[in-house]
C-alpha cells in the first residue's frame, strides 16, 4: 500500500482527493494538514469521511518535521506549494503540486504572472503532469506539476491539431467556462451566492495566468510560437468546465476526416473520449469523473474550425489527474482508483 500525505486536504481540490482516494484500492491517507482543522481527524472536519478511511489533520510544519509516507498531493494555494517541495523531497517522497507553482518552464515567466519565485532551481525537475503528453517522464519523475484546469481542457482539445499544415494554429481563440469551485473554497464576493448563483460572466479577459501554460505547452506540440485568444466564464454552477475553442482552416478539411484523426490520437488513452458527430461536451456527462469529452465540427461557410472540450475542474482539472499521476509515479495501474462513471443527472 502507499501511504499519502495531502497539504491543504479541506480545500475543494483537497476533499476531491478524499473523495478518490477513499475508495482507492492501494494509495491511502495518512494525514492531511489543514490550518483552521489542525490537531482534529478527518472526519471532525469532513463529515463524510468514514471511520476505517480517517486520518489526523495536522499543521503544515508539523507534517514537514516528520512526513512519513511514500507520496505527497499539495492541493495549497500558488505561492504556498513551493516552500514545502524541497523538504519533502529530502525526506524521499514523492510529491504532486497541484498548485501552478512549477507548471511554468521559466521562472520570469512565472514572475511576470505570478510574482516572485521562492524556489526557482526546482522548476526544471518537475515535470508538467498531463499524461497524454509526457506519461513516460512522469512514470520516472519524483515531482510533477499538475495542469491547471483551463489548460487541461484547451491542450487536450487542440493537441491533435497543431502539426496540420492545412490549419491556422498560430492563435486558437478560446472560449471557457468553469463552475464555480474552480475559483476554491475560500470566500470571496464575487463567487458568495447571490453575486454568482443567478449570473453569468466574463472575468480575466485580456490576462488570465492560464495564458503561459497553454502557450508553454502548445507551442512545444506544435514545434513553433503559439499565442491563445482565451477568455474564461464563470457559470452558476458548483464543478465543471467547457472549452469552446475556434482555430482557421488555411485549406478545406471535411468534420469526418479530422474527427478520424482525434479517435486515432487517443485511441489507447483511457479517459479522452471523442464524441461522435452531432454529440457535443456536457458538463453533466463528465461531472465527479476523470474523462474528457472532445467534439470537432467544421463550419464550412465561414471556414473554421471548432474544437469542444468537458472536463470537471475538480476530477481531470485536478484532482482526478492527480492520482492519475501518482499512479504512473509509483508503478500503479494507470487507471486504479479512477474508473468510476460521471454522477448523472
Ligand atoms: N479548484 C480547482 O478547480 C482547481 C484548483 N487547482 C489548484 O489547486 C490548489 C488548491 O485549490 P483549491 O482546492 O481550489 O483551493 P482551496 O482554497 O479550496 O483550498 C486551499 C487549501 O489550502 C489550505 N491553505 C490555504 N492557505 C494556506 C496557507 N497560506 N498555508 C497553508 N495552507 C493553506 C486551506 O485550508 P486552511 O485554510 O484550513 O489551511 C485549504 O485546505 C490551488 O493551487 C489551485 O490553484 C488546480 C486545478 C483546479
Ligand atoms: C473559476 C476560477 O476562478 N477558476 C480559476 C482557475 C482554476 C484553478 O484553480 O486553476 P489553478 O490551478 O491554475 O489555480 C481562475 O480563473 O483563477
Amino acid at each position: 500500500m502507499i501511504r499519502a500525505l495531502v497539504f491543504g486536504v479541506t480545500g475543494y481540490t483537497g476533499l476531491e482527493l478524499v473523495r478518490l482516494l477513499s475508495t482507492h484500492p492501494e494509495i491511502f491517507i495518512v494525514a492531511g494538514s489543514s490550518r483552521t482543522w489542525a490537531g482534529k481527524r478527518a472526519s471532525e472536519a469532513l463529515p463524510f469521511v468514514n471511520r476505517a478511511k480517517d486520518f489526523p489533520l495536522r499543521t503544515l510544519e508539523d507534517l514537514l518535521e516528520d512526513p512519513q509516507a511514500d507520496i505527497a498531493f499539495l492541493a495549497l494555494p500558488h505561492g504556498e506549494s513551493m516552500a514545502v517541495i524541497r523538504p519533502l523531497l529530502e525526506a524521499g517522497l514523492k510529491v504532486v503540486d497541484l498548485s501552478a507553482d512549477l507548471r511554468l518552464n521559466d521562472a520570469e515567466v512565472y514572475q511576470d504572472w505570478y510574482g516572485p519565485h521562492k524556489d526557482p532551481e526546482l522548476i526544471p525537475r518537475a515535470v508538467y503532469g498531463l499524461p497524454e503528453l509526457y506519461r513516460e517522464e512522469i512514470r520516472k519523475a519524483d515531482l510533477v506539476a499538475n495542469p491547471g484546469c483551463y489548460p487541461t481542457s484547451v491542450i487536450l482539445a487542440l493537441v491533435p491539431l497543431m502539426k496540420l499544415s492545412e490549419v491556422d494554429t498560430s492563435c486558437p481563440v478560446v472560449d471557457s467556462k468553469s463552475g464555480i469551485s474552480g475559483a476554491g473554497r475560500g470566500a470571496k464576493l464575487n463567487t458568495s451566492f447571490c453575486e454568482a448563483g443567478e449570473s453569468f460572466k466574463p472575468y480575466g479577459v485580456i490576462r488570465h495566468r492560464h495564458i503561459p501554460e497553454m502557450e508553454q505547452e502548445l507551442s512545444k506540440v506544435a514545434g513553433k510560437p503559439v499565442k491563445v485568444r482565451f477568455t474564461p466564464h464563470l457559470i452558476p454552477v458548483s464543478r465543471g468546465m467547457v472549452s469552446t475553442i475556434h482555430v482557421r482552416l488555411i485549406q478545406p478539411l471535411s468534420a469526418v476526416s479530422i474527427r478520424e484523426l482525434y479517435i486515432e490520437h487517443y485511441r489507447s488513452e483511457p479517459f479522452v473520449k471523442v464524441l461522435p458527430a452531432g454529440k457535443f461536451p456536457d458538463t453533466a456527462f463528465v461531472r465527479g469523473s476523470n474523462q474528457c469529452h472532445l467534439a470537432i465540427e467544421v463550419d464550412e461557410r465561414t471556414g473554421w474550425l471548432i474544437v469542444m472540450s468537458a472536463i470537471d475542474n475538480l476530477v481531470k482539472g485536478a484532482s482526478g489527474a492527480a492520482v492519475q499521476n501518482a499512479n504512473l509515479m509509483t508503478g500503479l495501474e494507470e487507471s486504479s482508483g479512477l474508473s468510476g462513471l460521471p454522477l448523472f443527472p
